[in-house]
């Protein structure tokens, strides 16, 4: 049985979708969306992280507290996913980044690596690949064949946008990666975009359409 695949079914979540889709929705106002919605994906995904007791002095006394013992490494998938890792590193500050860059060649829609910082041995407990949208799958399970390469024990996808075809290939290629997602759409159009997606979410951030 592969891991399993998770929409948000958060009502912010839902909101903040529906701007993120509108062709209304210019670049600024496209890339704070991005960063929200990314965040409340981020506690989603890592609700299990590991975590150690820490004694915390208050005004008042001593406490135990619980703080993050998994070293998280996250790996946006350029450029569409580096929009979504600033957010998340607010979120998460301790975090390490792990850029690597990816394009889909538009003719026969197979993932191009051009750029790829990715440590050669473990270094996290955690890879997160980040990529806003799941269209073929080509791309992130390319991510996540660089990620697993590395020895990172435990990968985790999160994405905002997929179409079935790209859920069902990165479980066959992955089937022990959990993906996260906001939204899972009807299907791919002839030229492997996401219907109704959101268009190009690189172009949209970066306002090179
Ligand atoms: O699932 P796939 O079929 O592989 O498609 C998804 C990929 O396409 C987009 O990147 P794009 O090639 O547009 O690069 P960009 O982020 O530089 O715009 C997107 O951000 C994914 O990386
Ligand atoms: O719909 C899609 C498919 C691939 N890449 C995008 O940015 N959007
Ligand atoms: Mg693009």
């Amino acid at each position: 049985m592969p891991a399993p695949v998770n929409v948000s079914r958060h009502p912010l979540i839902q909101h903040k979708l529906a701007r993120l889709r509108s062709v209304e929705t210019k670049p600024p106002e496209f890339r704070d969306q991005v960063a929200e919605i990314s965040r409340v994906l981020l506690f989603e995904a890592t609700h299990d992280l590991r975590l150690a007791p820490t004694l915390v002095h208050t005004p008042l006394t001593e406490t135990t507290c619980q703080t993050i013992a998994d070293q998280v490494g996250f790996v946006p998938v350029l450029r569409a996913g580096l929009g979504m890792a600033e957010a998340m590193l607010e979120a998460l500050t301790e975090a390490t980044v792990w850029h690597l860059g990816l394009y889909r060649d538009h003719a026969t829609l197979k993932p191009v690596t051009y750029y790829n910082k990715l440590p050669p041995k473990p270094t996290m407990d955690v890879g997160i690949v980040l990529d806003p949208m799941l269209a073929t799958g080509g791309s992130a399970i390319a991510a996540l064949d660089i990620l697993q390469k590395t020895g990172t024990p435990r990968l985790i996808f999160i994405g905002l946008i997929a179409a079935p075809e790209g859920v069902a290939a990165l479980q066959a290629a992955h089937p022990n990666v959990p993906i996260h997602l906001a939204a899972l759409d009807s299907h791919l159009n002839e030229v492997g975009y996401i219907v109704p997606g959101l268009g190009d979410a690189g172009d949209r951030q970066f306002g090179t359409a």
